[in-house]
């Protein structure tokens, strides 16, 4: 993994963006040439559920990012009032084990992937953002939401626990104690309570203001070098990432989930 990460960098310096723009059925992908911006849209109607054959077109789409020369990213939706429901409850319903088993590895590779981008990451929330849509956002490294939608992780209101890796995203974002009053309670904030706290970093009229701001948050990397940039974001991010990727206690909450998700 850790060779993985360093060459990355490096090899993104070698790679044109011009005129790239790719379309799957449920992931855009454009690249602005004069910009050299990239934007993430997810469209998987209704309500952008997280499945697994999204979650694969989402970490394919952040990955291959990694390999051309891009300023930033951002990700948002083509829907008018859902950034992302979170994950596809019906993922979760009685599900085979093998597909459970994919689908917790796909959510968990596709969080790795964001969290981790070698370039700037931000999230344009244009919609309403429970659980996993909420998961998805903080695993940018920056958030513009929309004004009057709602954004938490509120796993404890549906009867479920959310994994640890989720806590620790809202750690990173907000504060040990707010993330405690929020995760227990499984509060929804709306835009302007998820300012306050920090959750959000700017809030947005519309779509057009939060990608415009979200733009501008990468001019704030126009004098910084990518690799010292990437390489810090690595010292700061790692722990998490190794945390939720390696240790014993992953292992075994992941099988204690499926076991769940197969006997519900
Ligand atoms: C289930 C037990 C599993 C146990 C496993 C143990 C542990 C695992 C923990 C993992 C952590 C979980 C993370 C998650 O992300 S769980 C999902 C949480 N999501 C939500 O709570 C959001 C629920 N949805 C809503 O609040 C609203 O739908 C909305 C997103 C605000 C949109 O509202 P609105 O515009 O009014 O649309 P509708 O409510 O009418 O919905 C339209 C159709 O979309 C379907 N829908 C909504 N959410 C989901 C979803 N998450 N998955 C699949 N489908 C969804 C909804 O049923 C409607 O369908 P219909 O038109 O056919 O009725």
């Amino acid at each position: 993994m850790a060779s993985k990460i360093f060459v990355r960098p490096i090899s993104i310096a070698f790679n044109a963006f011009r005129n790239y723009s790719s379309s799957s059925k449920l992931v855009d992908v454009s690249i602005n040439d004069k910009t050299g911006i990239a934007t993430v849209t997810m469209q998987r109607p209704p309500v952008n559920s997280l499945n697994y054959e999204l979650l694969i077109e989402l970490n394919g789409a952040f990955q291959d990012l990694g390999s051309k020369k891009i300023k930033g990213a951002i990700l948002t939706s083509s829907l008018k009032t859902i950034f992302s429901a979170g994950l596809d409850i019906l993922e979760m319903y009685k599900p085979k084990p093998e597909r459970a088993n994919a689908f917790w590895t796909s959510l968990q590779d596709t969080w790795i992937t964001i969290f981790n981008t070698p370039y700037p990451t931000v999230a344009a929330i244009n919609g309403h953002s429970p659980a996993g849509g909420c998961l998805l956002s903080l695993a940018c490294e920056y958030r513009v939401m929309v004004n009057n939608y709602t954004i938490g992780l509120n796993e404890t209101k549906l009867g479920i626990v959310a994994p640890f890796w989720f806590v620790a995203s809202m750690k990173n974002t907000i504060s040990n104690r707010e993330s405690e009053l929020a995760l227990t309670s499984g509060r929804l904030y709306k835009t302007d309570e998820a300012f306050k706290v920090g959750l959000v970093d700017e809030t947005a009229e519309n779509k057009e203001d939060a990608l415009a701001k979200a733009e501008k948050f990468f001019s704030r990397f126009d004098a910084v070098n990518p690799i010292a940039r990437f390489l810090t974001k690595q010292e700061l991010r790692g722990k998490i990432v190794k945390v939720g990727r390696k240790t014993f206690i992953y292992k075994i909450f992941r099988k204690f989930q499926i076991c769940m998700m197969t006997r519900i």
